[in-house]
């Protein structure tokens, strides 16, 4: 059996709020003690976190390592990426069975489609609500087994209106504390936009407190993009200090309506390639880029 070397930190307080201790009332105190943990504890799961650095997205590999046939899966991969996804997956000795997608993304094509041609078997996945084709169409409640873990489906509509959630399962072989693979419903202090694909702040803030806020305190959170360099949050610490979503339902609102993001540089290519989760024409000749 395959052993993952864990690094587990006990802390009562996280860092900001040790300087603040004497400003706390004890509710606050209270509510702010939790546990981190860098990496999840379990005996079966191997987890890395993968970045691919032109659309700050991150992709995530999962697999069972103490089944005999090693199966995993990918959350989010990229286009630009499968090469270097692929690699790893054969050099660890595991069997891809999944690419799966937590929404049709607007900034970059998603991997699945290629990884698809790649890997005899493989199935792509993503959510009916977001009316893409893939092999498997995944709704709320779902359980994705690889090997004897498992991910459970949460509707987290509202960055788009098809977009989950996958979160580890809960039981004595599975990995502790929860991990939920957030997509754009919440990143690290922030949360994604909602001013396009069928986007509603109203239903993000709805989808984030009912689906994710409700999850244990000490569950991490590992989001589909990071643009400031952080990696890892849990649900205890972005209840305390995201920025936007510790606000009431309407300053929320208010908030969203005035981010005046640009249009990811990408959306007009990478909605309609994810729609059909990045299928490509084997036969298909590259296209090449060109310039005016
Ligand atoms: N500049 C990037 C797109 C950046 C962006 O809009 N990110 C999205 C997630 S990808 S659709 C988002 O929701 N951001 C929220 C935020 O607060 O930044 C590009 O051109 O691709």
């Amino acid at each position: 059996m395959l052993r993952i070397n864990l690094l587990r930190v006990r802390v009562s307080l996280p860092p900001a709020l040790f300087n603040l201790r004497t400003k706390l009332t004890p509710q606050a105190m209270a509510s702010a003690s939790f546990t981190t943990s860098s990496q999840p504890t379990s005996n079966k799961l191997l987890f890395r976190q993968l970045f691919e650095k032109e659309s700050s997205t991150y992709t995530y590999l999962l697999a069972d390592a103490s089944h005999p046939d090693k199966p995993a899966l990918l959350i989010d991969p990229v286009d630009k990426t499968v090469e270097r996804d692929l690699s790893l997956v054969k050099e660890l000795g595991l069997k891809l069975i999944y690419a799966m997608n937590t929404h049709v993304h607007a900034d970059h094509v998603t991997g699945s489609g290629l990884m698809k041609n790649k890997v005899p078997g493989l199935k792509s996945i993503i959510s009916k609500a977001s009316k893409s084709k893939a092999d498997l169409l995944i709704e709320a409640g779902d359980k994705i087994y690889f090997g004897d873990l498992f991910l459970e489906v949460r509707a987290t509509p509202g960055h788009t209106l098809g977009c989950v959630t996958y979160v580890t399962g809960e039981g004595p072989d599975q990995p502790q504390p929860r991990m939920a693979f957030t997509g754009d419903a919440i990143l690290i202090r922030g949360c994604g936009r909602t001013d396009f694909q069928g986007g509603s702040s109203q239903q993000l803030y709805e989808s984030v407190h009912s689906q994710i806020f409700t999850l244990p305190k000490d569950t991490l959170i590992y989001p589909a993009h990071d643009y400031k360099g952080l990696t890892v949050s849990t649900v205890g610490e972005e209840m305390l200090y995201n920025p936007r979503l510790t606000k009431d339902e309407e300053s929320f609102k208010n908030i969203m309506a005035n981010l005046n993001l640009s249009y990811p540089k990408m959306i007009d290519i990478a909605v309609p390639a994810n729609m059909v989760c990045g299928l490509q024409d084997i036969s298909a000749k590259p296209v090449e880029a060109t310039s005016n």
